[in-house]
């Protein structure tokens, strides 16, 4: 079990620390011959970086990955990390991926950088998906510090806004640049605050019996590590089992 120890507001400037520390930790298990899933935002991106730094210097070899979003794609490309495109050939030996909030059974929020749909498809195609968190991601229950990002189709948009609202969300379009936010599959996100959710699972099923929701930010059980840097170091946690740390 992982506990929260600090509220992320009381993390300020150190969290950049962390999240270096969390993904370059990550990024250690990786090893010659794999396929990998990169994952999204600022804290997977040292992970990424600390890949393709193992890989120049010859560390690693054969590597072959996939990207979590349009963004991960260029950012990886731009380090000269071999990358698939579009398909997902075989299974993903190991994904390295950031989450907005982490519960104790290591269920996650995800989406905050809009990316839900591909991470989650990366996530179930991977026979590992390692979280890289800092300290201040954790929390007692799923929706006390952040909001569940759902992916939804533009057509019929509203209808899919008073369905979450139907479920007790407060709900308010992503924007971006005074647009509706578009992701990469030309969709919009409907940021809903619910608060400390009690049924994750529950509110999972529901979501996903409606036609034109196309995506949401609930990863249940899809992390099979977590990895979180915080002011008492690095934890490692595999499957529930806390693992040495180098
Ligand atoms: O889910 C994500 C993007 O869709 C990110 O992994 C999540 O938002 C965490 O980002 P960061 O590491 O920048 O805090």
């Amino acid at each position: 079990m992982i506990e929260s120890k600090k509220p992320m507001a009381s993390l300020g400037d150190t969290a950049h620390r962390f999240k270096q520390q969390a993904g370059e930790q990550a990024a250690s298990l990786v090893q010659s011959g794999m396929v990998i899933g990169l994952g999204t935002g600022s804290t997977a991106i040292f992970a990424t970086r600390r890949v393709a730094a193992r890989i120049h210097s010859g560390d690693l070899s054969g590597i072959v990955a996939i990207a979590t979003s349009r963004a991960s794609e260029t950012a990886a490309r731009c380090l000269g990390i071999p990358m698939l495109t579009d398909d997902i050939p075989r299974e993903i030996d190991l994904t390295i991926d950031g989450a907005d909030e982490v519960d104790p059974a290591m269920n996650l929020i995800k989406g905050g950088g809009g990316a839900l749909l591909r991470e989650k498809i990366v996530a179930q195609a991977s026979r590992r998906e390692i979280i890289v968190v800092d300290a201040g991601k954790l929390s007692p229950r799923l929706g006390t510090h952040w909001l569940l990002p759902v992916e939804v189709l533009e057509f019929g948009w509203r209808s899919q806004l008073r369905l979450l609202e139907s479920l007790g969300a407060i709900v308010t379009p992503r924007i971006a640049d005074d647009n509706l936010y578009r992701t990469d599959q030309g969709n919009i996100i409907l940021d809903s605050r619910f608060g400390p959710i009690p049924d994750p699972t529950g509110l999972a099923g529901k979501l996903e019996a409606h036609a034109g929701l196309v995506g949401h930010g609930l990863f249940i059980g899809l992390a099979s590590d977590v990895i979180v840097a915080g002011e008492a170091g690095i934890r490692h946690l595999h499957r529930g089992v806390e693992q040495a740390v180098d």
